[in-house]
């Protein structure tokens, strides 16, 4: 062969590799008619994908300083055939494979499970069970199963996945997940976001052409405050170790309490006048008028125990426990509204598993911001709140900014402010999907250079590039 003739078939091979490259079906997620299963007071509620047909990746994890949260996908069909966890432990991956083929009608759902992250082994037995980390794109690749992850366990349990499961840990930055896992939720589930305020809660509608910048404070066992300007565009602008690991450590410790849920409960029988120090206590029962402060406000949290000729035993666990949830959460609201007036920005998300959808919590965050911010910004919170980082991480397999591609199509629109009612929620249906859909996949097909050279090189016109989440009509 001479020259030429070998450089026009190495031409031609490496366009047919991007063609056969092009034509690797990716699984697509389809998040069309997205919503949210359950009623409003549900905890980590499912999210149904009614259209989602291929299999997409099936689990994620966020392994945190105190808790472990795992996003997964189940089809419907595998929903109802259940087994029982200890029939699925040590089957092979042959049964999955065959459940996955099986599973050819569309729709299925995203769990949400938390699991203490000193219980890892509970989390691995747990994996086993269902058989999550067989994965269906390893599987159909011959490759080797990996899980996506994020958190700080993602580097201090690689080994034990690898020895206990045989896979690889696909480590996704904290960050970047949380904040992914934050856009998603607040562009793509209605019925997400919602304040709480004198113990009512309001859900609020997200306008994507003004959500950014807005604040995202995670209070996990430590705070992260990150301010996001976009999707995937972001900068952690502060932080505080005063967080949920916190209450929860000195509150063992102060208690004897277990569990964090056993402390929450045990803080709503609680008095914060039998702990706290009160302007009142200070001024002989008159308001400091002067700077704003009346008789009532807390001057001074856990103050009494100064003067007070008690030891811990004279203390009801019920009021320690209180004044400590107050004191950490209004801390972290004033830490929040600080930063928020700090940028100038008026959208306050909370999220991370400290809320735990707690009212008092909640309203306690609510209150500081109000207080301090003089009522010109509300604190918002998510129902998905502890599982930022874990959908951040599962979403992270598609690669694909939401932004690009469809911030308004996915997503039901709801009136502003949408009362807390109670019920199922349904939304009405999108509009206009198959023109948006059809205008932005041809947006992406017309930009993807190696999709136009390979279209050019070898005269084909229906290659489909596989680095776009698909919009179903
Ligand atoms: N069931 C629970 N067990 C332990 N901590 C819980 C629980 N529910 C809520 N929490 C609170 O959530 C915090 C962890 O929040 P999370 O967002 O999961 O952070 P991390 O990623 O650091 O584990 C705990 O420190 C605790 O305050
Ligand atoms: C180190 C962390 C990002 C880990 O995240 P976490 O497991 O707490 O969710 C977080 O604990 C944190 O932001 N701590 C506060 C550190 C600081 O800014 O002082």
């Amino acid at each position: 062969m001479n020259n030429k003739h070998t450089e026009e078939a190495e031409i031609e091979k490496e366009m047919e590799d991007v063609v056969q490259k092009k034509n690797i079906v990716r699984p697509q997620l389809n998040l069309r008619g997205a919503e949210i299963q359950g009623n409003y007071e549900d905890k980590d509620p499912t999210i149904l994908l009614p259209n989602q047909s291929d299999d997409i990746s099936h689990l994620a994890l966020d392994i945190g300083g105190s808790l472990i949260k795992l996003v997964y996908f189940s089809r419907h069909d595998q929903d109802r055939s259940k087994k029982s966890p200890k029939d699925a432990v040590g089957s092979s991956s042959f049964n999955r494979r065959n459940m996955l083929s099986a599973s050819s009608s569309g729709g299925g759902r995203l769990h949400f499970v938390n699991f203490e992250t000193q219980k890892i082994m509970s989390v691995l037995e747990f994996i086993s069970s269902k058989q999550l980390h067989l994965g269906s794109s390893e599987i159909s690749s011959g490759n080797s199963a990996t899980i996506k992850a994020t958190g700080g366990g993602a580097f201090k349990f690689a080994d034990l996945f690898k020895e206990k499961l045989g896979v690889s840990i696909d480590k996704e930055d904290e960050m970047d997940a949380l904040v992914a896992g934050a856009n998603f939720l607040l562009k793509a589930i209605s019925h997400e976001a919602f304040t709480h305020v004198g113990g009512q809660k309001e859900f609020v509608q997200i306008d994507h052409d003004d959500l950014y910048p807005y604040l995202l404070v995670n209070i996990g066992s430590g705070v992260s405050i990150i301010k996001v300007d976009g999707d995937g565009t972001f900068e952690r602008v502060s932080g505080t170790n005063v967080g949920g690991g916190t209450f929860w450590g000195l509150g063992k410790l102060l208690t004897k309490c277990q569990s964090f849920d056993e402390l929450l409960e045990m803080s709503q029988r609680g008095d914060i006048k039998a702990v706290d120090m009160f302007v009142g206590d200070i001024y002989g029962g008159m308001d400091y008028s002067k700077i704003g402060l009346s008789a009532t406000n807390i001057a001074s949290s856990f103050g009494k125990a100064i003067s007070e000729n008690k030891e811990l035993d004279d203390y009801r666990p019920e009021d320690l426990t209180l004044s400590l949830l107050r004191m950490i959460s209004y801390n972290i609201g004033q830490i929040a509204y600080l930063n928020a007036f700090r940028f100038g920005i008026k959208r306050i998300f909370f999220g991370g598993f400290f809320i735990r959808g707690h009212a008092y919590t909640m309203n306690t965050i609510s209150n500081a911001f109000n207080y301090w911010s003089k009522g010109e910004a509300q604190a918002m919170f998510l129902r998905h709140e502890g599982f930022l980082g874990a959908l951040g991480a599962f979403l992270s397999s598609e690669k694909h900014g939401l932004d690009d591609l469809m911030p308004h199509q996915l997503v039901e629109r709801f009136p502003m402010g949408a009362p807390y009612v109670g019920g199922r929620i349904h939304g009405p249906p999108i509009r206009d999907l198959n023109e948006k859909a059809s205008t932005i996949t041809n947006h992406i097909f017309e930009h993807d250079t190696s999709y136009r050279n390979a279209k050019a090189c070898l005269h084909i016109d229906n290659l489909i590039p596989t680095n776009a989440w698909m919009i179903y009509p």
